[in-house]
């Protein structure tokens, strides 16, 4: 490298001599005058302490770009084990909310709703609840990419402990990347025991702070609303820490979380808007779908012209139903609106005729996807007969793994493989494996539609075999032959480009990709690959049986009258 003078050095960065000077004399550097040459080392010093300097600028530019953008309310889900109370604990929360408001008025079911929190601690603020309790809702509408919620709150009664749906409302949580509290539920019960809920999330893996955790189990009764009040500040508590904020300003962007038809009002569309401010006569696309919007209700039934982060509405404007889940997104006018949803349209009409390529088919394709990817973690879903065999196999994952590859198991349960897990694999890009239970024929349906790997083992051994091989990496695909066709070579031409053995097709097809075989009285002569296929003077993509071609090989010239061009290619055999 040649040895660069200050000014070049300055002019390079971007900064005047003197600011250079000022670093080089703070480095003690010593020069004589703004034409002085620097080591090469000195050089690469200084670009290393300026871009330092630039980077930690940059980086404290956008802490205070993000700092200036208001907070917003955590958007919180509630799950857990069917009949644990969350119905109730949407009600009670929903009842609360009027109660305060002593409006009494009708509640307008749009998706989601506010709950004002006051607390004698200084903790106050809104807490938005998405409207359906369940997991399998929240997942599908996760499924096509969007992310709704913020926390997830998991109700496990406390008479009943945790269930195995408790788990899969876990695993989901986790996977959606929100953040979990728990609500140990009917603690007005006399059988409630609050012990035994802390005792099942340890083995879950989870610790509550009262066993010096740092997970909140709030024991609340829905019924009485005991504790409802706590839950609501740990809420709080817990978006605080996560430091949620959004630009009012910004175009508005967010969810949505249903949609129906109204015979009387056309179709009506619940949004939770996630960024930016919606208001009505606005245009927004939502997937193929776009609307302008007409009119906005709020959960309190009232008319809205605007509508900020953090809020659900009701929205008249849509001509089709857009599917819940997806993302919306402002447009400045319905120009745009038709284009961008025609786009879409189009762009799916053509992924649809094209083979499917990135969806995972197989465990294969799956790892292969994995060595693409940085991702060095194995998603898996574990599902056995008993929590013997469930322990017994975790254990032995847990050793499996390494340095490299990670096995997360986003699931390890009990019972039969789930359409809830196949979501849950099909969002996460994970495998589902079973051990000692057969999903039921809709589940391996599922499975193949949304090409996530269920595989079922009855042997412990097999199983393990098989995920140590992905975690290794090392399933290879196999590939095996497939004859496409055959062409009898019937006249040769020797021309300035090359030798051309003029072909009929005599069955199936010849292609321009295709392993070529030389047969001459069926033995083989020569194997490789076509140089050119064609017909007349057109190159060729293929040549059917009956038709005539002009083929010549990369590196073989030597044809004969009667010689058989055997035509294969290499298929992949999918391994179950
Ligand atoms: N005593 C008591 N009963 C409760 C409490 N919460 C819910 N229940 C009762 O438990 C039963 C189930 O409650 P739901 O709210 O329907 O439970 P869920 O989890 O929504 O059930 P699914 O929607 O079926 O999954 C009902 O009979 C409720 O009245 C509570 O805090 N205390």
């Amino acid at each position: 490298m040649a040895k660069v003078r200050i000014y070049q050095l300055a002019k390079e960065l971007g900064m005047t001599n003197e600011e250079l000077l000022e670093i080089l004399d703070n480095m003690g550097v010593e020069y004589k005058s703004h034409a002085s040459t620097l080591e090469d080392e000195t050089a690469a010093a200084v670009k290393e302490l300026i871009g330092e300097q630039r980077l930690a600028e940059e980086a404290k530019k956008a802490e205070e770009a993000r700092k200036a953008i208001p907070h917003r309310a955590p958007v919180v889900v509630i799950m857990g084990h069917v009949d644990h109370g969350k119905t109730s604990l949407l009600d009670y929360l929903r009842k609360s909310r009027i109660a305060e408001k002593e409006a009494g008025g009708i509640t307008q079911h749009v998706g989601a709703f506010e709950v004002k929190v006051a607390s004698s601690s200084g903790t106050a603020g809104t807490v938005v609840f998405i409207d359906t309790p369940g997991h399998e809702a929240f997942t599908s509408i996760r499924e096509r990419g969007a992310k709704v919620a913020d926390i997830a709150v998991i109700v496990i009664a406390a008479d009943d402990g945790v269930m195995p749906q408790t788990r899969e409302a876990i695993a989901h949580a986790k996977a959606a990347g929100a953040k979990l509290i728990f609500a140990a539920n009917k603690i007005d019960l006399p059988q409630a025991n609050l012990d035994k809920v802390y005792q099942d999330l340890m083995r879950e893996g989870i610790v509550p702070v009262a066993y010096g955790g740092d997970a909140e189990v709030l024991p609340i009764s829905a019924k009485t609303g005991q504790g409802v009040q706590d839950l609501l500040e740990t809420i709080l508590i817990t978006a605080e820490l996560e430091d949620l904020r959004a630009d009012p300003n910004a175009e508005a962007v967010g969810v949505v979380i249903e949609s129906r038809v109204d015979k009387q009002a056309g179709v009506l569309a619940s949004l939770l808007v996630q960024q930016g401010t919606l208001r009505v006569g606005d245009y927004v696309v939502a997937g193929e779908h776009w609307g302008k919007i007409r009119a906005m209700t709020d959960s309190e039934g009232a008319r809205r012209n605007q509508t900020g982060p953090s809020t659900a509405v009701q929205v008249l404007g849509f001509s089709e139903l857009p599917s819940a889940g997806t993302t919306f997104e402002w447009v400045p006018d319905q120009v745009a609106a038709k284009e961008i949803t025609e786009e879409r349209r189009l762009e799916r009409e053509a992924s649809a005729a094209a083979p499917e390529v990135n969806r995972p088919r197989n465990i294969a394709d799956l790892l292969r996807q994995m060595q693409g990817s940085e991702q060095k973690e194995i998603n898996l879903i574990l599902r056995t007969d008993t929590q013997g065999s469930l322990e017994a196999i975790q254990q032995i994952l847990a050793r499996e793994q390494n340095e490299e590859v990670r096995i997360n198991l986003l699931l390890a349960a009990v019972g039969a493989p789930s359409e809830s897990d196949v979501l849950l694999a099909s969002t996460a890009n994970g495998a589902i494996f079973s051990f000692g239970v057969a999903p039921a024929g809709s589940v391996k349906k599922m499975a193949e539609q949304k090409g996530v790997p269920l595989q079922s083992f009855r042997i412990i051994y097999e199983l393990i075999d098989e995920v140590r091989k992905m975690v290794r990496g090392q399933r290879e695909p196999v590939y095996k032959e497939e004859v496409l066709g055959q062409a009898e070579v019937r006249a040769v031409f020797k021309l300035s480009s090359g030798v051309v053995a003029g072909c009929m097709v005599t069955s199936g097809k010849i292609t321009r990709g295709a392993d070529i075989r030389v047969l001459r009285k069926k033995q083989e002569v020569w194997k490789g690959k076509i140089h050119a296929l064609k017909r007349f003077k057109d190159d060729v993509r293929e040549v059917a049986q009956g038709f005539e071609c002009g083929i010549t090989l990369e590196g073989f010239t030597d044809f004969q009258e009667g010689d058989v061009l055997e035509a294969s290619q290499q298929v992949e055999v999918v391994q179950d």
